[in-house]
């Protein structure tokens, strides 16, 4: 358990203060002659072992293995990190940041059916293991995902952020409506000392309806430097204010509209910081929350469907070797339909239709009741099934796809426990039909706040891993910009520009596993056991 301070000392912007961070005890040491341990790095030589295909003369596929030598450096001391985020005082960032507070403090409450413990279910990282090995018996040994590599505790996360409403987070939990009486009372003292900054606000681009609660926003209602600069100042006191050696920012406001993508404006990294100081009304407040970060290397991770980064912000941020990652948190149908799609197409079975509904009654459901934040929603939620679809010629034609709808219904009387209804339906064997109805129940909040968590923790670790060309003499450099890695998080991943996007769970979990396995010079997972199947 990670010290804290008690009583809320708050800091700048309501931050909690915490001793130093909990420096982990490793769970285990690998023994390679090709990976190395400092006090200050652990070294790997690492072989990436892939196939690579070709077309022969008679147009047959050749694969041939192929490896490529890679050197990572990855750095083992914790840092004192602090998560930004923007939209602090709505559903999903009260309930993170009531969340880790009493997961710091252990904390334990009443409830109807009982009592109920501080947990960070939900999350992949602090929730979840992974298989390490297989010891000399044969028998699997599995470790808290959190211990493949040294990263960040939640409990020890100074938060902050920004909010168009200046309801202080204890008065704004209320208002979510999310978390049982019980446990409210017991973070009630210290969420009331947290006040969001002042922030951007463009009402053009979220619903109408959420302009009763824009009473704690910077003037202007379009895009300028002093609004760049200004969050940037915000960062900066936030990060003194907490002596902090490292800052997350992450997107948990409201959804926005897309931004038109224009020549000119938004296109190239100059166009969009010429427009921001022109005033564009084509830039999104999110957009210059990422310009902002992206400035100073701050990672900047969108939890929302709008297409913040639009081209202009990809390239700025490569331009500064600074991450990004994006978008929209992946917590409950979405999530579901990514892992239940793969299962039916990779079994074999044809997809014909897929029915997506819900309703909910929360602040974020009110927004998304107007079109065109709905729309950025339904896009996000739409294009899930692509990559799985697109990868099985024998069950689809080029170009075929199953049908495909998303309905989302505001009705406020569920609040945040959002209803989903899905229909999968399928063709199967000798003309045969499956239909899979699926009735899914949950606060949503409670979904999305653990990612919030796994996409700090993934963030910030990924700012202390470095790699190179084993056979080039070139310096160590860090992943690109784009973290593709935090797709497991994510309806819709953001990948580098040019490279494919995949949504398929399981892949998406494999990769962040592998990459963490390699950073400490371990070979993939493969679940192919042959020990115990070649005796
Ligand atoms: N399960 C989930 O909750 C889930 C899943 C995926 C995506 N999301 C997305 O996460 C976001 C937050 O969800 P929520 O349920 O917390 O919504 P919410 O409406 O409760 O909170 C959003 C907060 O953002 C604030 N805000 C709006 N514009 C702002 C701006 N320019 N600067 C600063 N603050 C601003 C609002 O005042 C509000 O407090 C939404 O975009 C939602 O679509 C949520
Ligand atoms: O993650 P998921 O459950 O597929 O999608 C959810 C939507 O169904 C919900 O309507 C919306 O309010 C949430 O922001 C989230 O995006």
């Amino acid at each position: 358990m990670a010290p804290h301070a008690d009583e809320s000392n708050g800091t700048v912007n309501g931050g909690v203060e915490t001793v130093n961070p909990t420096q982990p005890q490793e769970l285990f040491t690998v023994n390679s002659p090709n990976v190395k341990y400092s006090d200050s790095t652990i070294e790997t030589k690492y072989t990436y072992r892939t196939t690579e295909v070709t077309k022969n003369a008679n147009g047959k596929y050749v694969a041939a293995p192929k490896e490529t030598l890679y050197d990572f450096k990855l750095e083992r001391k914790v840092p004192k990190t602090g998560v930004m985020l923007v939209g602090w005082g709505g559903n999903n960032g009260t309930t993170v940041t009531a969340g880790i507070l009493a997961n710091r403090r252990n904390l334990v409450w009443e409830t109807k059916t009982g009592k109920r413990e501080a947990n960070y279910y939900g999350s992949v990282i602090m929730g979840s293991t992974t298989k390490l090995g297989v010891d000399n018996t044969g028998k699997e040994i599995n470790i808290p995902f959190h211990d493949l590599l040294p990263m960040v505790h939640p409990n020890d996360l100074v938060i902050g952020g920004w909010d168009i409403s200046g309801m202080n987070l204890a008065d704004a939990m209320d208002r979510a409506k999310v978390l049982e009486p019980s446990l409210k009372s017991l973070v009630r003292k210290e969420l009331a000392t947290m006040v969001p900054l002042p922030s951007i606000y463009y009402p053009d681009f979220i619903a109408a309806n959420q302009e009763e609660r824009a009473d704690n926003v910077i003037p202007g209602t379009k895009a300028s430097w002093d609004h760049v600069e200004r969050i940037r100042k915000d960062i900066q006191d936030f990060k003194a204010a907490n002596n902090l050696d490292k800052v997350i920012v992450q997107w948990t406001a409201n959804t926005e509209r897309y931004a038109d993508i224009i020549e000119g404006v938004n296109d190239t990294a100059d166009n969009l910081l010429a427009s921001i100081q022109s005033g564009h009304e084509e830039v999104s407040p999110s957009t210059v929350f990422a310009v902002a970060c992206i400035l100073d290397s701050v990672p900047f991770i969108n939890g929302s469907p709008q297409n913040t980064f639009v081209p202009g912000a990809i390239q700025l941020a490569e331009k500064h070797n600074a991450f990004i990652g994006g978008d929209d948190f992946k917590s409950g149908q979405t999530k579901m339909k990514s892992a239940l799609v793969d299962f039916l197409i990779s079994a074999g079975i044809k997809l014909t239709s897929i029915a997506s509904y819900n309703h909910l009654g929360n602040n974020d459901g009110m927004n998304l009741s107007s079109q065109k934040q709905f729309r950025s929603k339904e896009i996000s939620k739409s294009n899930v099934v692509d990559d799985m679809v697109a990868a099985n010629t024998v069950l689809y034609k080029e170009g075929e796809h199953p049908d495909h709808t998303v309905v989302i219904k505001y009705m406020p009387a569920v609040g945040d426990d959002k209803r989903a209804l899905d229909e999968y339906y399928a063709e199967i064997f000798l003309g045969g039909h499956q239909t899979i109805s699926i009735f899914n129940v949950c606060e949503d909040s409670l979904l999305a706040s653990p990612l919030i968590i796994d996409l700090v923790l993934v963030a910030e670790i990924m700012t202390r891993i470095q790699w190179k060309a084993s056979s080039a003499d070139a310096n160590y450099a860090g992943f690109h910009s784009v973290l593709s890695i935090l797709s497991y998080m994510l309806k819709a991943p953001l990948t580098p520009p040019g490279t494919p996007v995949i949504n398929a769970l399981a892949k998406q979990r494999a990769a962040l596993t592998n990459i963490f396995r390699a950073c400490v010079g371990l070979e993939p997972e493969n679940d192919m056991t042959l020990e115990h199947k070649l005796f």
